[in-house]
């Protein structure tokens, strides 16, 4: 079980992320939802202690994670693997290579550096390639992927991590829908299949809804619904969002998606469904 207590995040006199309390039962897929600027990638990143805290506590199977330093901090980054929306590979590195550096995310940076890889760890990261259905692109150059493809190089990066949590920061905001399926699929697959405890970021409710156990709806660094996604109606998204251009967009039927991100705004169809 993760336990996030009160946690917040100042940067200056701006409050990121404003007293969040959440309690996340193992196996659990979790989409985030909310305006940009809501605080959704400031507390993925806390839980991960890529940002770390201004206040609260974050406790995974009773280890208070905020007060890990050093190597024992390393292994909860490893174990708390992280996607971004920008898929983060080595684009002129081959496939094989881009996933097995995962493999070192326990052992450090110096075996990374000299990419001395062992057999076992490429046998996993080909067995990761597989579950993923990319071992034919496993020798090809990252860079060359589609950004589909890429996001799940990226996800079987994670996957040979080990990790006990996956947290995915937007995967799918570069996405056409077609890749956004197949990589929302691939996330939630290794959800039930493995009983990884999944948190996603998502601009979109109605992907949230299709994928999802729960929705947290933030707003201004606060938790503003937190429930399954059956409770979350039409009523309390705009009770939440108000009835600005955003709160139309969630409104809109389940065919249909709109995804913004950041400074671009496009309208998809049938994401996730
Ligand atoms: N390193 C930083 N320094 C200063 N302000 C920051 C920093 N990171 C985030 N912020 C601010 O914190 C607020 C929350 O940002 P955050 O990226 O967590 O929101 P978000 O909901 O993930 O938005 P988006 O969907 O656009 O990624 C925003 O106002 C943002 O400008």
């Amino acid at each position: 079980m993760l336990l996030v207590e009160q946690l917040s995040k100042q940067f200056g006199d701006m409050t990121a992320v404003d007293a969040v309390s959440l309690v996340i039962p193992k196996g659990q897929m979790v989409g985030v939802i909310g305006r940009s600027g809501a605080g959704k990638s400031t507390l993925l990143r806390m839980i991960n202690r890529l940002t770390d805290p201004s206040q609260g506590a974050i406790v995974y199977e009773s280890q208070n994670v905020t007060a890990l330093r050093g190597r024992e901090l390393r292994l909860w980054r490893a174990s708390c693997a992280m996607i971004f929306q920008q898929f983060n590979l080595i684009e002129r590195m081959d496939v094989l290579t881009n996933v097995m550096v995962g493999r070192i995310a326990r052992t450090g940076f110096l075996r990374s550096m000299t990419r001395s890889f062992t057999e076992e760890d490429r046998v996993r990261a080909i067995e990761a390639l597989d579950r993923l259905d990319l071992v034919p692109q496993a020798l090809q150059r990252a860079g060359t992927l589609s950004g589909g493809q890429q996001q799940r190089v990226a996800i079987a990066k994670a996957l040979v991590q080990n990790p006990r949590i996956m947290l995915a920061d937007e995967p799918i905001a570069s996405l056409d829908p077609a890749n956004a399926t197949r990589v929302m699929d691939a996330l939630r697959e290794i959800n039930r299949a493995d009983g990884l405890t999944v948190l996603v970021n998502l601009h979109t409710l109605d992907t949230a809804r299709a994928y999802c156990d729960r929705i947290i709806a933030m707003r201004a660094g606060q938790v503003r619904f937190d429930g399954a996604p059956e409770a979350l109606t039409s009523e309390k998204v705009r009770e939440i969002y108000g009835t600005g251009e955003l709160a139309a967009d969630f409104n809109e039927a389940v065919t249909s998606t709109s995804i913004s991100s950041g400074s671009h705004h496009q309208k998809i169809k049938a994401v996730g469904t």
